[in-house]
């Protein structure tokens, strides 16, 4: 816990992501819009072609909400369970990516902010890819 005022100035870096995003507004926010890009992106909706949405939307929800340390509980499957069959590539996963930037740009987050969001996802990678 940082104790002096010079210290302070790290305090945004080690606070809790979720507040900061600003909570399960934000989140589902962040999530409405990537929705929104994905339905606008021929090669990553090609993916989503057969899937249950309203599903995708509760369990992505929760799962950002985890990953930013919030008072949440992901319910769905494995992010290996849920991404095998998919052959996931690289660049389909940078590209998604691309679009889940957007999807933040258009929910006002700080780049800062997102950095850290982006940061938790990135750990998650080598469960999805080429599977
Ligand atoms: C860090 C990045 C990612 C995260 C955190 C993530 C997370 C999730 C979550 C939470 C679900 C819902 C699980 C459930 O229904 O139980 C899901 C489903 C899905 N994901 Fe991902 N995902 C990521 C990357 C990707 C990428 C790059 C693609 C494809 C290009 C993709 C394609 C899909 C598809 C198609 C579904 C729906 C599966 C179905 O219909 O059952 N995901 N993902």
């Amino acid at each position: 816990t940082p104790t002096t005022s010079a210290s302070s100035s790290v305090v945004s870096s080690s606070d809790n992501l979720y507040q900061t995003l600003g909570g399960k507004a934000k989140i589902d926010e962040i999530v409405d819009n990537f929705i929104n890009e994905i339905a606008f992106d021929q090669e990553t909706y090609a993916f989503f072609k057969d899937s249950n949405m309203q599903r995708f939307k509760e369990k992505l929800s929760e799962q950002l909400c985890v990953m930013a340390q919030g008072p949440c509980t992901y319910t769905g499957d494995s992010m290996e369970q849920v991404h095998t069959g998919m052959n996931i590539t690289e660049a389909n996963f940078n590209h998604g990516v691309d679009l889940f930037i957007n999807a933040m740009d258009k929910a006002d987050i700080p780049h800062n902010v997102q950095n850290r969001l982006l940061n938790e996802m990135a750990k998650t990678r080598k469960q999805m890819l080429y599977r």
